[in-house]
């Protein structure tokens, strides 16, 4: 970390998109060390607002429980921390191609001031209700857009690019599932908790995506989870063109595609994909599809979500006795149902972080995003940092990149209200279900 980025360089950045806990912004300067980058900045909770919290260095626990990770114990600076867990815990097991983990830069507050007020009018009306800027933050996160191509200028290189957020791809066979929730096995979680959103008014129809289908390996299956997400995108699905949105929502979700909707976007295609037959959108789906297949990506991040092998009803045990407190969960249950849990209850102090920090990583893994970046194939293109794909429709190739996205490691202290919202989410499922109330209807709209 160097000079520190001051008012002045505020007009230089614009606003790309947001989550929970961060605010993207992206760099339109001529400053060779920040073209194509974009900057991670963290954000702080409305007074009133429960939504997010305000992130502390790691605590005593969350120490013991990346004791492992030795670079973490040199650094306080939570910035900083957030970081290192990137690069020594998420990079390595997803795989370093995949991953940039990015570096710190020092912000004033003036710079952070200034960039706030620039666009607030893009933000969702829901984000701006419960999160700012974090103005007390001395430092942001810079890394690569991954939006664009690397290593191209964006003037020299058309470039689309897909954003998806695949949720948990697996079902849980874990034995410390009770039976009153063994529904889980059968139905999964991202489907049980659309039932859920809609009903609180977070979502205004159901998805019609599968994250089974995504992650199964199966081309067909995946051609059907990309349809579906293009149908209906929530906060699942995204495009640009060139590092400018051209289809979902920015910074949250997105309506069901609607005819109009899906007009724009097949204009909007028609510079990146040649077809004759004027259906580039089929095209542009059929190449994520493809992509998605001859990559492995998806292989990769399912063996790490797949890391939460007890489920959350097994690690919640292991939780309460790595923090010394009365087991929450134990104490709904009868003696008979207890002794299910005994085993873990009698586990090592380092089985119990064991099973904990997998169920942290494979958390972020159920929560991170891929980026997946195409330029058309041109000859004398290096291809060392990508693979590529052949639409035999429009005879075309594309190079493409895939990275992740969004890989902080959760808090420990979450754990509580992981617990709770599976139990919250499976409860309603289950009493929508034997209501005959858990709908499964397609919006109007048909994919072309
Ligand atoms: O609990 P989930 O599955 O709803 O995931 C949350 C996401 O909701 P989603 O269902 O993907 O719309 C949620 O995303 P949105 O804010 O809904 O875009 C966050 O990613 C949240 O993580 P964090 O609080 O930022 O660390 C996510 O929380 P956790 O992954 O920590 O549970
Ligand atoms: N390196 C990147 N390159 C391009 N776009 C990015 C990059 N990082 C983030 N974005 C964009 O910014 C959006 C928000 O970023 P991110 O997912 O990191 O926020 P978050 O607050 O951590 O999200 P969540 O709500 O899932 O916790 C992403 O959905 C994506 O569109
Ligand atoms: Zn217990």
């Amino acid at each position: 970390m160097e000079s520190t980025l001051g008012i002045e360089d505020a007009a230089d950045w614009v606003y790309r998109g947001e989550g929970a806990e961060n605010i993207i912004l992206a760099y339109t300067g001529f400053s060779p060390a920040y073209i194509g980058k974009v900057m991670r900045i963290r954000k702080a909770p409305k007074s009133g607002s429960q939504v997010v919290k305000s992130h502390t260095p790691l605590t005593e626990h969350e120490r013991l429980l990346w004791k492992d990770v030795d670079e973490l114990i040199l650094s306080s600076d939570k910035e900083a921390l957030r970081k290192l867990l990137v690069q020594h815990v998420m990079k390595p097991l997803l795989g370093p191609q995949y991953v940039d983990a990015g570096m710190n830069v020092l912000v004033s507050r003036e710079f952070l001031e200034s960039v706030e007020k620039n666009f607030i009018c893009q933000r969702p009306a829901f984000r701006v209700d419960t999160a700012q800027i974090d103005m007390c933050s001395d430092s942001v996160l810079l890394m690569s857009d991954h939006s664009l191509f690397p290593n191209g200028s964006p003037e020299a290189n058309l470039c689309i690019s897909v954003e998806i957020k695949p949720k948990c791809g697996f079902l849980p066979l874990s034995r410390f599932i009770s039976d009153e929730t063994a529904i889980k096995k059968s139905v999964s979680r991202f489907k049980m908790h659309q039932t859920l959103k809609l009903h609180q008014g977070e979502i205004s129809e159901l998805s019609q995506y599968d994250p089974l289908d995504l992650f199964s390996g199966s081309k067909e299956r995946i051609q059907k989870a990309i349809k579906d997400l293009f149908t209906t995108p929530q906060n699942n699905f995204r495009v640009f063109l060139n590092g400018s949105l051209i289809f979902g929502g920015l910074g949250g979700g997105a309506p069901a595609t609607n005819f109009q909707i899906a007009k724009t976007f097949e204009d909007a295609l028609k510079s990146v994909i040649q077809a004759e037959d004027g259906l580039c959108t089929d095209k542009f789906l059929y190449l994520v599809s493809e992509s998605v297949h001859k990559s492995g990506a998806l292989d990769q991040l399912l063996k790490i979500q797949k890391l939460d092998n007890l489920d959350v009803e097994g690690a919640i045990h292991a939780y309460y006795d790595i923090t010394s407190q009365q087991c929450m969960a134990c104490r709904e249950l009868s003696e008979q149902q207890k002794n299910k849990y005994a085993s873990l209850h009698s586990a090592s102090l380092e089985e119990s972080l064991r099973i904990v920090k997998d169920y942290l990583i494979a958390a972020t893994a159920k929560d991170c995003s891929l980026i997946i970046c195409f330029r058309p194939r041109k000859e004398g293109y290096s291809t060392s940092v990508c693979d590529q794909v052949h639409v035999p429709s429009t005879k075309q190739t594309y190079d493409f990149k895939v990275s992740f996205i969004d890989l902080d490691l959760k808090p420990l202290d979450k754990m509580e209200y992981f617990y709770k919202l599976d139990k919250k989410i499976v409860s309603f499922y289950r009493r929508m279900a034997e209501m005959n109330q858990v709908r499964d209807e397609a919006p109007n709209f048909a994919v072309m």
